[in-house]
């Protein structure tokens, strides 16, 4: 008889990136989706730019200063990093590899060149989805309604979103952000497909062994 526990069927962490051009609406969909699903962690980047009012030290970003970041780099701390509108950002390694080997899903806020180099680290665990904008006019309208950006800001991310939508194709799904509900909806269903893959499931092939009585 094999063994049938749960313990059989654990199956791997998975690595859910989510992309987008500034102000496209992933921090509002990152945020539900993490109300929404218990097994999903952040992982918080570290960065060298302002905070914004609001957003809180450890829990949005680690604010590092240009020093410390480097720091972080040249200890080999940072699983990926990359220079985003002059500030640099990176994604500290052990918390996720301390989430992974839980058990848990970790969601990632990072930009193409950051899925890239995550991509070519783990690209049996990484799930990659790019949010796109309904329009350009909203996109811009999004920007300017955070109201979080002097208008330089807002026209320099504007010249930087064609940039960044250049790189959709290397994603594994797309998501155009119409509605913030129908959003989330869709990438809680790309999670529950992919958390059942079989290749996420290493003791799939005993447990079904078990079944056939083999
Ligand atoms: N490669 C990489 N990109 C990051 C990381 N953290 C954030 N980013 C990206 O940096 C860009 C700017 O982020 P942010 O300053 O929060 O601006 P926002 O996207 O307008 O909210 C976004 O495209 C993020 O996805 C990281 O750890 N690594
Ligand atoms: N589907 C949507 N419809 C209308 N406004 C949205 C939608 N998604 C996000 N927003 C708004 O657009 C602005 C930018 O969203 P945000 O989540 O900060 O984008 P990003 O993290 O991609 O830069 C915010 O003011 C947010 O409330």
């Amino acid at each position: 008889m094999s063994d049938m526990t749960e313990n059989t069927l654990q199956r791997r962490g998975l690595m859910l990136v989510l992309s987008s051009p500034s102000g496209a609406g992933k921090t509002t969909i990152s945020r539900l989706l993490l109300e929404r699903e218990a097994d999903l962690t952040l992982s918080v980047s570290a960065t060298t730019r302002k905070m914004r009012p609001g957003e809180i030290d450890g829990k949005d970003y680690f604010f590092v200063s240009p020093e410390k970041f480097a720091e972080m780099v040249k200890g080999d701390e940072l699983l990926e990093h990359a220079t985003v509108f002059d500030n640099r950002y990176g994604t500290p390694r052990a918390p996720v590899e301390q989430a992974l080997s839980n058990s848990r899903d970790v969601l990632f806020d990072i930009d193409w060149q950051g899925t890239q180099q995550v991509s070519a680290k783990a690209p049996n665990d990484i799930v990659r989805v790019f949010i796109l904008p309904p329009s350009l006019e909203e996109l811009e309208r999004r920007l300017y309604a955070r109201a979080q950006d002097s208008e330089e800001v807002v026209r320099g991310r504007m010249a930087k979103a064609a940039d960044e939508m250049s790189h959709w194709a290397e994603y594994d799904y797309i998501i155009v952000n119409n509605d913030v509900e129908q959003s989330v909806a869709d990438v809680q269903s790309i999670l529950r497909a992919e958390r059942l893959k079989r290749d996420r499931k290493p003791g799939l092939d005993g447990f079904v062994r078990g079944l056939r009585g083999a």
